[in-house]
């Protein structure tokens, strides 16, 4: 991994890991935008711990996490729901977070209660009730609390099948930034092998209406499963 001072070509860099959940959340976002010419990814590796380097940490994003924004300015936008935030905001169509501050504060709710109670619980399996991202990287586990989170990730899951046997969209009637963060949680419960309960009917069919949109069937996240 090259850590880029300048930018060269499209506008903004995006520091990335092509299959990741939350690096696939920001690649749906952009794709929904069609602001695909406008950004060039940069490669950075999880498995080597590249993005737990003090480089990273000190250049590009505090936090040590992917996916970061990068601006031609240089400015840093990390974490998922500010850079999709962000980038909905550079045209206006068609809207991920909502055009009143009701859709607003309806999608952004829905959309952090995805990442609470089903894709940031599957992170917590992943890092401490899996081999995660190997010995360099996981430098403390706690499996007990790692399968706790299994299970919410599961209750997560039946949540969202009642909210969509009543509304064809997460937050509603229409595709917003809140179906995205769902998404990333079920690509990274088919990371952990976490099956979807097969009663969850209208979770299984929002999820394959899902997959059938350009925007996610031509992720790479969804590119290696069909394989
Ligand atoms: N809150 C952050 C979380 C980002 C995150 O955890 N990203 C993962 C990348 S991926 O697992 O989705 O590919 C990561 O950097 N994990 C590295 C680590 O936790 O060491 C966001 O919303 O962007």
């Amino acid at each position: 991994m090259t850590i880029s001072t300048t930018n060269h070509g499209p506008a903004m860099t995006v520091y990335d890991f092509p299959v990741g959940p939350y690096p696939t959340r920001v690649r749906i976002a952009i794709a929904e935008k069609k602001l695909q010419e406008t950004v060039r990814y940069e490669f950075v590796d999880l498995y080597k711990g590249e993005h737990k380097q003090p480089a990273f940490i000190e250049q590009k994003n505090y936090s040590g996490t992917l996916p970061v924004l990068e601006l031609a300015d240089g400015t840093l936008i990390a974490e998922s729901t500010a850079i999709t935030q962000y980038l909905d905001t550079l045209d206006g169509s068609p809207s991920l977070t909502g055009t009143t501050p009701l859709e607003q504060g309806i999608i952004h709710m829905m959309s952090k209660r995805a990442e609470i109670e089903l894709l940031d619980a599957i992170s917590v399996y992943f890092h401490h009730a899996t081999p995660g991202l190997g010995p360099l990287v996981e430098l403390y586990q706690n499996p007990e609390w790692g399968f706790r989170q299994r299970d919410k990730a599961l209750r997560g899951m039946h949540y969202f099948d009642e909210v969509l046997q009543r509304q064809p969209f997460i937050a509603g009637d229409k595709f917003t930034m809140a179906d995205i963060t769902v998404i990333g949680g079920l690509v990274f419960a088919a990371i952990v092998n976490l099956e979807i309960p097969p009663e969850c009917q209208a979770l299984l069919a929002w999820y394959e209406r899902m997959k059938k949109r350009e925007s996610v069937a031509s992720q790479p996240a969804f590119a290696a499963s069909a394989s």
